[in-house]
């Protein structure tokens, strides 16, 4: 699909390698072929010789699996080719899918969960407890259960596997590593402020008024950038969702009904399917032209804005100056500043491009490579 390589094109990469004995062998399987997994399928099928011929890592897709159907034996090129290149498909079961993904032997087995499905996190436990590494875009690990989030803690301690994350929050940015190193060396979270949504950070640079709300939300969700179902974006559910995962990171105890949020879905339009939501989606355009022009008749911009400390966390769409940082962020950027005992005079800002598959499959890849230089592989991100 795209020539775009999501594994730098470092020095460090391109430098001789000191041979390996032999390749480490990684089986992968993709949960969730949708926008993200598709980025990812390709990412990771452009870098594949790349990284066998300079880091010793062999990358095996093994499957495939959405909610539905799932194809096994990816890498069979006989299989493959049958059908004019379609695989054949059995029908979804996310046990056995795991199970083939591992295979027989001693291979690292690692899945890429790209759904935004809980069942999936419900799986997590289990596959990590089994030393199968999990990484993952999808936010409900992170921000449910909160004994599922123990559960899934303990299960990678016990089964020595990895469980990777990055990108949750800020899709390709560096924000859980950036927390988590700052926390690792002794630095302690005070406070986070930023605009933790790429989509809406998107539609409030665009809306001027001249076109309608629901066309831009439209052309965000063709574009990538919306959850699978746009509410959770217009809601402020998914931004409280990232607050959520970044306070456990810190330690902090917050529940997503802990977060205070007001969200752009009206009452009537929040409970429907989302097929008909698309359908209504017009209604959202009364309401936001009278926001956008007393946010303009007072000097100001609309933006999307999220804090969290320690007494509690919020998710608001709130008139700023128009010389404000987040009035003048570019796109889908992202901005997130961390004050912390260490970062007080001045906060430590992660800023840039916040939605995207593009982006977001670099993350998934990068928490992959993470695993193979936590396997001894010394030429990749580690
Ligand atoms: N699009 C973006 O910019 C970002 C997305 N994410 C996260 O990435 C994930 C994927 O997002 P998109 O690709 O945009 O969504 P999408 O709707 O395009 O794809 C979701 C895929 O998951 C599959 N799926 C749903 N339930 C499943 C189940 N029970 N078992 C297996 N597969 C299942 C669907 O069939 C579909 O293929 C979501 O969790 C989202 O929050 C995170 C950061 C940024
Ligand atoms: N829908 C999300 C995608 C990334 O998490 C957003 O717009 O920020």
């Amino acid at each position: 699909m795209s020539s775009v390589i999501a594994v730098p094109e470092s020095p460090y990469l391109r430098a001789p390698r000191r041979a390996l004995a032999s390749p480490l062998v990684v089986h992968i399987g993709v949960i969730g072929p949708g926008k993200v997994g598709t980025a990812l399928l390709a990412q990771l099928k452009d870098a594949a010789p790349r990284l066998l011929r300079d880091a010793g890592l062999s990358l095996h897709l093994r499957a495939v699996t959405d909610s539905r159907h799932m194809w096994l034996d990816c890498d069979d090129e006989a299989l493959n080719g049958r059908a004019h290149g379609a695989q054949t498909w059995r029908p979804a079961d996310l046990d056995a899918f795991a199970a083939y993904v591992r295979g027989e032997g001693n291979a690292v087995a690692l899945l890429a969960d790209c759904s935004a499905s809980d069942i999936v996190a419900d799986h997590y436990p289990v596959w990590l407890g089994a030393g199968m590494h999990v990484v993952t875009p999808n936010k409900r690990a992170g921000s449910g259960d909160i004994a599922r989030w123990h559960a899934i803690h303990e299960a990678a301690a016990a089964g020595s596997a990895h469980f990777g994350y990055e990108g949750t929050v800020g899709a390709g940015l560096p924000v859980i590593q950036t927390l988590r190193d700052l926390l690792d060396t002794g630095d302690e979270l005070v406070a986070v402020e930023g605009m933790l949504s790429g989509t809406l950070a998107w539609l409030f640079n665009r809306y001027d008024g001249s076109m309608p709300f629901s066309a831009l939300v439209r052309e965000a969700h063709d574009l990538g950038y919306t959850e699978p179902d746009p509410r959770e974006d217009l809601s402020g559910v998914d931004v409280a969702r990232k607050l959520v995962i970044l306070a456990r990171e810190a330690g902090l105890k917050l529940a997503l009904k802990d977060v205070r949020i007001s969200s752009l879905v009206p009452a009537h339009l929040a409970e429907v399917s989302r097929d008909e939501f698309m359908e209504r989606i017009g209604e959202l355009d009364g309401a936001m032209i009278v926001r956008h022009a007393s946010a303009a008749a007072a000097g100001g911009v609309l933006r999307h804005v999220a804090r969290l400390d320690r007494t509690g966390a919020s998710v608001v769409l709130e008139r700023v100056p128009r010389d404000h940082t987040f009035a003048n962020a570019r796109l889908t950027d992202n901005v997130l500043r961390f004050s912390t005992r260490r970062y007080c005079d001045n906060a430590l800002v992660v800023q840039g491009p916040g939605a995207g598959p593009e982006v977001t499959a670099a993350a998934v890849f990068t928490d992959l490579l993470r695993v193979a230089g936590a396997m001894g592989v010394k030429r990749c991100a580690c």
